[in-house]
């Protein structure tokens, strides 16, 4: 079966499949207010997963991560697991979390097939961690951390969205983390949403200044990482971890795009700022489908834009990232 590929040559081997839209805590960037459940939530159950994942794998897709909302929250997020682990054609399987359920549960994940593993840790500062997230749970989060890298997974990411006026002086703290952690931090630009401009013009930095004074300081630009799509990846000679950046406002952002994403409710996006998803779960409802379901997403990827709409102006198309899964 042919690979997923669009009019602009790029392959998309990467699915990040949301589970649910729920979510525990309250990122000022994302649900400020919490989740607000919209009507009965109805996501997709195992036996659609088993179907998407079935028909995703045959046409190319070698890594899924598993997102949400917090994807941990569903009672059945280690059957998810256990579903995507056991399909051979699948090389990498991670899942992006707030940590929240991680000191508990990160063993049984990893048995169940979890490779990588992305916690979001903001703040190194407890008491600023507090103010970003609305949750009071940064020691469990740092033991789920510390769990996760005792349980054996491959990678540990930290991601930290930069906010200024927040945790933009916690660089240092990261910095002194990572030189004897074997730890990946994502440090990743703020994005506007739908949340309004007065946030974003409020606490957006610049991915690029970070950048400067990383490179300075003699970290170098690593090209090894081939499988990591958009992200620019440095490391140090004095450091054990390492550290990502994701600056989707930089020039070429999209050139190396090679990810879709499937919402919790089976709707395919494109784009993390498409406008609207187009519905899968019609076709996800038995093994006999696939086909058709396969048709579909070749057709849906000659739609697929060259870049995004933040790039055009154009903001407020995503409401919030924990509706599509980041
Ligand atoms: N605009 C944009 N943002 C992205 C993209 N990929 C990741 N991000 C942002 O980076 C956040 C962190 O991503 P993760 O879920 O931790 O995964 P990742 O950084 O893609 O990690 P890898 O799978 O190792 O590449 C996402 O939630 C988004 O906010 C992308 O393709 N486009
Ligand atoms: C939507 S969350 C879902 C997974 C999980 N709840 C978590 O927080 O790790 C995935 C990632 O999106 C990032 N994110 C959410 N809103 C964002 C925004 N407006 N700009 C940049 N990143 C954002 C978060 O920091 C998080 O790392
Ligand atoms: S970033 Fe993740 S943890 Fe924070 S509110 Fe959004 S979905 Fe929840
Ligand atoms: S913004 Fe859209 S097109 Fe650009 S890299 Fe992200 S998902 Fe791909």
């Amino acid at each position: 079966m042919s690979q997923l590929q669009d009019n602009f040559g790029r392959r998309f081997h990467y699915l990040r499949m949301s589970v649910t839209d729920v979510c525990n805590f309250k990122c000022t960037y994302c649900l400020p207010d919490g989740y607000r459940p919209d009507g009965k939530p109805k996501f997709l159950d195992l036996n659609e997963i088993e179907n998407l994942v079935g028909a995703f794998a045959e046409v190319g897709t070698q890594k899924i991560r598993i997102t949400g909302g917090e994807p941990t929250l569903r009672k059945d997020f280690t059957d998810i697991v256990r579903i995507v682990a056991d399909n051979d054609k699948i090389k990498t399987l991670a899942t992006t979390t707030n940590g929240y359920r991680l000191e508990k549960h990160a063993k049984e994940w990893f048995d169940a097939g979890l490779r990588r593993i992305n916690v979001s840790v903001d703040s190194l500062d407890p008491r600023m961690f507090y103010q970003i997230t609305g949750e009071n749970k940064f020691d469990e989060v740092m033991r789920g951390v510390d769990a996760a890298l005792e349980a054996g997974f491959e990678r540990v990411k930290i991601n930290a969205v930069l906010l200024k006026g927040l945790n933009d002086k916690d660089l240092p703290r990261f910095l002194h983390w990572i030189k004897h952690t074997p730890i990946d931090l994502r440090f990743i630009e703020l994005m506007e949403t739908g949340l309004g401009r007065e946030y974003f013009k409020a606490h957006h930095l610049a991915g690029a200044d970070i950048k400067s004074q990383l490179v300075q300081d003699g970290w170098q630009l690593d090209q090894s990482a081939v499988d990591d799509g958009p992200a620019q990846n440095f490391s140090h000679d004095d450091f054990k971890g390492r550290i990502g950046l994701i600056m989707p406002y930089e020039k070429n952002f999209c050139a190396s795009c090679n990810r879709l994403r499937v919402s919790a409710k089976g709707k395919l996006h494109l784009c993390l700022f498409t406008e609207h998803g187009v519905d899968l779960r019609d076709l996800l409802q038995s093994h006999e489908q696939r086909g058709e379901l396969i048709e579909r997403l070749h057709g849906q990827l000659r739609a697929k834009k060259e870049t995004h709409f933040l790039h055009d102006g154009i903001t407020g198309v995503t409401q919030h990232l924990a509706s599509i899964g980041g």
